[in-house]
């Protein structure tokens, strides 16, 4: 067959010619899988990813988009030309990110402290070395920079074609000039792509249609959620200046005064900027099939302020012409994390797009994406990528709004729990608007708008940024308190809830999940979803209602996730059916010392413990309401997750407030709870992620190893041999100035020997704590260790027990199973 023909069946279609496309053939076929075939409807790279500016940087906070551009920037610079012949045109000119604010001092500072972790070479740098490393920049009021030497730029066309031709030198098929017309789904779930040059059937479709990704997915009916946006790059004539300089000058990246990257391209000036007005969307409906290699007229008056701003501050382009105007269309999703991962609903069909830097994340993210492809799980915890954590609420006035949210921060700085606000509110419970009233400030959490804290009399209700500690330590402080000695109620409507019923639920059920089910009605197990790589795939809550009758909660992020999960795995003729009820209930939290008085004020039952035991669930009147109660706490006390139909929300929130009253009832949010859950050593979404197995989480007390579940297998292995790391929870030394944001390098006599997934200061217990991935042997309790926070290594102690109630005994006295919801 000539290699241009088009074959009729494949493993692996990819739709999408450009980095994404290009990087993910050349993963599978390195992961084992080569009958791929990609499809591109003109010429390879010839939509975004031919007129990138292909910088790559070390300069991330964030340890998974990190361990990427680490592999990256090793492939583009050792590995693509060597072993295809063809070039990428490396340019290793490293990085200057400049900081002029303590605010942007403190982001450096942050990086610095990821970048550790990940073995990256990275220093902060004072304005004389910064002169020595560039002295053509204008260093008024710049107090310091990171500098980032490994760092670089590409040819992106031609790294984009050295992954296309290392995909085809071990067989992948590559189709130009092949528009693809449709995608669609057939009775035996295969995917048929429809082509201008016939249909072409296969197990996996893969959708890396950049700019095009989402009228691609519209064939399927998937809403994709991301929107295009235009960028400027332009490039000046020749500068005098660089004709003898015998080396490159660094990147710089001036985030506060142009909004984006000024660099050498030969021996002309590049400068990029991403305005902070106005951004612009384009083709938000229809991108057009013939546009190719297609750039926009320059806007001047859009980046005008920015463009000044960098002639100040490189004054040697100031007399210069303009020899290239770049002003092409980037896709940007509503967070602006690309997606990488399987599509919501849609089995086998896999999202590689919506990457806004896509010759700088690319290769990386789709190495992860093959793994997930072939393997069953990625090596990196995909959390930020996976297009499963935006719903179907995020509809295009969300994305466009969005997008144009995440274009304006790309130079921004991105403070810890930075909340965007734009085009929220979307999922609200049906307590929103008086909690609001009450001071909450939410968060956005997959649509829903969750309380995180609240502000007391006198503080205005408004989020407050710092790398350090700001006022709301005292506060959350206050709302802990508040639920260790008295009570807390907390809108927990956010949870995702999916009832499980049908003759067949309880067997499939139980296949499905790690610990064993309840085989009593109304109780209750912690338990975990795995794959076959018996990587976590979720943490479920599950309430047994009836034999064959289930409700299962988890975090908000999951929903999407498990509802895949578990309809994929329902056999051939099952009876099992999944409701997913997420927005149909609401659920409040109410724990704490007070919390059975509070209840049992507004309401018959008997909450007894020997009546409603802990890890128990019943049905309840409060408010004359239907409720299904749970006792349960995430934050370790005595508690009770309450469940109803949205529409009783309010009225049983009100009859529990006003007999709370009395007995000092707070209103808490999440930082609160993720405060206590730290304190209690419950692991949370950022111990259990798709990287790692149950025993390295050190969860086997969920697991029974004695009955069959998915992944087991896989544990089994993992028990059998020596773990590759191990969750450790550590007691922080407590500056009281900053308590870090994850992501952090642990070191042990300097050397790192591991990576903070969470760290949150206790303020029952007055400490900061963390867990962390660590290699076993420096997980033994009582070892001292190093966590580099703000740039600086932070004494730690390996702790054995839960810092909050250590022998799990309530201030009642009850025996409390350690748990985590
Ligand atoms: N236009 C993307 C450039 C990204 C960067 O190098 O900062």
């Amino acid at each position: 067959m000539p290699e241009s023909a088009l074959p009729s069946q494949a493993r692996v279609v990819i739709i999408g010619g450009g980095i994404m496309g290009c990087g993910l053939a050349y993963h599978l076929a390195h992961e084992g899988w080569t009958d791929v075939v990609l499809l591109e409807k003109a010429e390879l790279t010839s939509g975004s990813t031919w007129h990138a500016a292909g910088q790559i940087t070390h300069s991330t906070s964030s340890f998974a988009l990190g361990k990427c551009v680490g592999y990256n920037i090793d492939l583009y610079s050792k590995v693509l030309e060597a072993e295809t012949g063809q070039s990428v045109t490396w340019h290793g000119c490293g990085s200057l990110r400049l900081a002029y604010t303590d605010d942007e001092l403190d982001w450096l500072h942050q990086t610095v402290s990821v970048g550790k972790g990940l073995g990256f070479p990275m220093e902060i740098v004072g304005p004389e070395r910064i002169r020595e490393l560039h002295p053509f920049y204008n260093l008024d009021g710049v107090k310091a920079a990171l500098h980032t030497p490994d760092d670089g730029h590409v040819d992106p066309a031609g790294a984009a074609f050295a992954l296309a031709k290392g995909a085809r030198q071990l067989g992948v098929k590559i189709v130009r000039r092949c528009r693809a017309t449709n995608v669609i789904q057939q009775p035996n779930g295969e995917w048929l792509v429809e082509t201008e040059q016939g249909p072409i059937a296969c197990e996996h479709v893969v959708n890396a249609g950049g700019t095009y990704a989402r009228q691609v997915a519209l064939w399927s009916g998937y809403d994709l959620p991301a929107t295009s946006m235009t960028h400027h790059y332009l490039i000046t004539d020749t500068v005098p200046e660089f004709q003898t300089l015998d080396h490159e000058l660094p990147v710089v990246r001036d985030d506060r005064l142009v909004s984006g990257y000024i660099r050498m391209e030969q021996k002309s000036g590049l400068i990029g900027i991403y305005e902070k007005a106005n951004p612009n969307t384009v083709w938000e409906n229809h991108c057009p099939w013939e546009a190719e290699n297609e750039l926009f007229e320059p806007n001047y008056d859009r980046i005008m302020p920015w463009l000044e701003n960098a002639i100040g501050r490189m004054p040697i382009l100031a007399e210069l012409g303009i020899k290239r105007e770049v002003h092409g269309a980037i896709s940007h999703p509503p967070d602006g994390n690309p997606l990488i991962g399987p599509a919501p609903g849609l089995p086998n069909y896999w999202c590689c797009c919506g990457t806004q830097i896509g010759i700088g994340w690319g290769p990386g993210l789709t190495r992860e994406l093959a793994r997930w492809m072939v393997h069953g799980a990625a090596e990196i915890n995909m959390r930020e990528f996976d297009p499963r954590r935006l719903g179907p609420y995020a509809d295009q006035n969300y994305q466009i709004t969005k997008a144009k949210e995440d274009y304006l921060l790309r130079h921004e700085i991105p403070f810890p729990h930075f909340n965007r606000l734009a085009a929220r509110p979307v999922k609200t419970s049906a307590l929103y608007a008086t909690l609001k009233a009450r001071g909450a400030v939410h968060e956005e959490i997959y649509g829903w708008e969750r309380p995180r804290w609240f502000a007391p009399q006198g503080t205005e209700p408004v989020d407050i940024y710092g790398f350090h500690r700001t006022g709301l330590h005292d506060i959350v402080a206050a709302e802990c308190r508040a639920v260790r000695e008295r009570a807390g109620i907390t809108d927990i409507s956010s949870f995702a809830k999916i009832e499980i019923a049908g003759k067949d639920a309880a067997t499939f059920l139980d296949g499905m999940v790690a610990n064993r089910l309840p085989t009593r009605d109304g109780r209750i197990i912690l338990t975990h979803l795995l794959n076959d790589a018996g990587r976590v795939e979720a943490e479920v809550t599950i309430v047994r209602l009836a034999e064959n009758w289930f409700y299962l909660t988890c975090a908000a992020f999951f929903e999407q996730r498990v509802m895949d999960w578990l309809a994929r795995h329902i056999p051939d003729g099952a009876e099992v059916t999944l409701h997913n009820q997420s927005a149909e209930y609401g659920a409040v939290a109410l724990q704490g010392p007070r919390a059975r008085d509070i209840l049992a004020a507004c309401t018959e039952a008997d909450l007894s413990n020997a009546a409603f035991p802990w890890l128990s669930s019943q049905d309840i009147a409060v408010a004359e309401q239907p409720v299904q109660a749970m006792r349960l706490s995430y934050a370790g006390e005595l508690g009770w997750e309450l469940h109803m139909p949205m529409a009783h929300l309010a009225p049983v929130y009100a009859e529990l407030w006003a007999a709370g009253e009395r007995h000092g009832l707070a209103n808490t949010g999440s930082f609160a709870m993720n405060s206590m859950r730290m304190e209690k050593g419950f692991k949370g979404a950022g111990e259990l992620t798709n990287e790692v197995t149950l025993p390295e989480a050190g969860v086997m007390r969920f697991v029974r190893m004695d009955k069959c579940f998915r992944g087991k297998t896989a544990t089994e292995t993992a028990l059998a041999k020596p773990l590759r790391w191990v969750c450790a929870y550590l007691d922080v030394a407590d500056d009281r100035k900053s308590d870090g944001n994850g992501g952090e390098a642990v070191l042990a006599g300097g050397q790192q020997i591991g990576t903070v997934s969470s760290i949150a200061f206790g303020h029952t217990v007055g400490k900061l704590l963390a867990f962390a991935y660590i290699k076993p042997d420096h997980a033994t309790p009582g070892t001292t260790l190093d966590v580099m926070i703000m740039g600086q290594p932070r004494r730690a102690r390996v702790l054995a027990k839960p810092a909050y109630d250590p022998e799990n005994r309530l201030p009642s006295g009850e025996a409390l199973e350690e748990v985590s919801v």
